[in-house]
């Protein structure tokens, strides 16, 4: 008798998915469908991250990611996630997964729980109207803008896949009819302040002392186990975010929309949509034209982290004693400082400094770049590419294309970044360079560079220059000792 020739199984399929969110019960979600598209574009898939999930890229076929991620089958249910939130400081009880669900859950080889999760799939009983769509441009905008964050740092969601799916849709922002996507995003956990916010506003509090136990277990692992492990948690994702705000700000990346729903409980970075990375240094920089007042403008990124950090003490009050929480809230300056601090002097080439002088050397560089409105990334790889060990004992020759900008605040900042040269012994200037060339990118996602990779798909379907800029976002340093044979 003939057998049947095996059948080829979909890797992605065939993942260990893990119910965790589901295990908690129908409170938290609705179940919802996939829109059926009438065409699969493959555009992108992150090769990248498949080993994060035990794949061999080479083992995934084109084929596996249209079936799973762009026609959806073979895997469910998917869950709608129910959260509200406040968006521009005005409550919003009718938010939710309005245009994506989370698709499953997985561990990844590092032992976290990850969420896969879905943008522009579909429309859901949260959609508002919306047509639960994705632009291809809003696509491809979110996939830089998280290979571009994680490069330099920043904890991020990642995109997994984004396929282009045929239908035309309109906007207020871009030239309409435009293209579509569905995209799935990988991430630790799509569970927002606003997931909290939500069940406080329903008077839930049995359900916000279960998704706390449940956030904990998965994502607040080393905790479980101490008697005092909610206040403990507050002080930790206190501290992941203002180390977040801190990664955002050196990488000089404005998100544009820090609302309470774009918030992670674990203190990640997501939700990529009016974003932008600043081009001149100017902390008042506000990339949505939707923000008339700068509330999430560049500069307000920490202020409005505390703001949203505060809010989120509401839904957790009923758990938490609230002077724990502002205790735990009153040291976020000091860790948003110390992380931003630690940062920055590694984007000036230093690991450590003694202190006042380590506060005086950024505070200088700041000054510098605010008087100049200098292009931000421009001058550190400037700062990377003309390094050079005489600096410490020759001030002139420190950038001097860069003085007549603002002369005064130049000057300060050229002492005081002197000053600190001269406190390493000569053998030390060595890991100066090769630290200024691995903390200041040479490839930077600014908005002409968007731009140009969106002109060539949109006039003429030409993919090229965006995949040749994601590799080049997904290590955008010079490679090593390059900046020896310029000198
Ligand atoms: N085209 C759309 N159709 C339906 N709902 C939408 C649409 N665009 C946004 N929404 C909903 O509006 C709210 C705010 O949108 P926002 O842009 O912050 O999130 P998002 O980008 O859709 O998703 P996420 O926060 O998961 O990245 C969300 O509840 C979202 O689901
Ligand atoms: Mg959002």
């Amino acid at each position: 008798m003939q057998s049947d020739p095996p059948l080829k199984k979909n890797p992605l399929l065939a993942l260990p998915f893990e119910p965790a969110l589901a295990s908690l019960g129908e409170d938290y979600y609705d179940v919802v469908a996939a829109a059926e598209f009438p065409v699969h574009h493959l555009r992108f898939r992150n090769d990248a991250l498949l080993p994060l999930l035990n794949l061999d890229p080479a083992a995934v076929s084109d084929a596996d990611f249209i079936e799973a991620f762009g026609h959806f089958e073979g895997q469910g249910p998917f869950f709608a996630l129910r959260y509200h939130g406040y968006q521009f400081g005005e409550y919003n009880p009718f938010l939710g997964d309005g245009r994506g669900f989370l698709y499953g859950q997985v561990r990844g080889r590092d032992g976290e729980l990850y969420d896969l999760g879905t943008k522009g799939s579909g429309t859901t009983p949260y959609s508002r109207g919306g047509d639960g769509r994705l632009t291809l441009k809003g696509g491809v905008r979110e996939v830089l803008a998280a290979e571009a964050l994680q490069a330099l740092g920043v904890r991020t969601s990642r995109t997994l896949s984004l396929i282009e799916t045929g239908e035309r849709l309109w906007r207020g922002d871009e030239p309409s009819p435009t293209r579509s996507s569905v995209m799935v995003r990988l991430s630790r956990s799509h569970i927002r302040f606003g997931t909290f916010e939500r069940l406080h506003y329903l008077g839930r509090k049995d359900l916000i002392r279960q998704l706390l136990d449940h956030v904990i277990a998965c994502y607040y692992r080393p905790l479980v186990d101490e008697a005092d492990r909610d206040a403990l948690f507050y002080e930790q994702l206190v501290e992941r975010v203002a180390e977040l705000a801190a990664q955002w700000m050196a990488a000089g990346f404005t998100h544009a929309v820090l609302n309470t729903d774009n918030m992670s409980i674990t203190g990640e970075s997501f939700d990529y949509g009016p974003y932008a990375f600043i081009d001149l240094y100017d902390p008042d920089f506000t990339a949505a034209y939707f923000d008339p007042y700068g509330r999430y403008s560049y500069g307000n990124q920490p202020l409005i982290c505390k703001v949203n950090l505060e809010a989120l003490q509401i839904p957790l009050e009923t758990l938490i004693p609230g002077e724990r929480m502002q205790a735990s809230l009153g040291r976020f300056q000091a860790f948003y400082e110390r992380a931003y601090s630690r940062r920055m002097l590694a984007k000036l080439g230093f690991e450590a400094l003694e202190a006042s002088l380590a506060k005086d050397v950024l505070a200088s560089t700041l000054a510098y770049l605010q008087a100049a409105r200098a292009p931000y990334h421009a001058f550190f790889l400037q700062l990377s590419r003309n390094f050079c060990p005489d600096w410490s004992t020759e001030a002139e020759s420190i950038l001097p294309e860069w003085r007549p900008a603002a002369e005064a605040e130049f000057l300060q900042w050229r002492t005081l970044y002197q000053q600190a040269l001269q406190t390493l012994p000569p053998a030390e200037l060595d890991a100066v360079a090769e630290r200024l060339r691995e903390h200041n990118p040479s490839t930077v996602l600014l908005r002409p560079q968007i731009e140009n990779v969106w002109a060539a798909i949109s006039e003429n379907d030409d993919w090229e220059p965006f995949l040749t800029l994601v590799e080049r976002l997904q290590d955008p340093f010079d490679p090593p000792n390059t900046h020896e044979r310029q000198r």
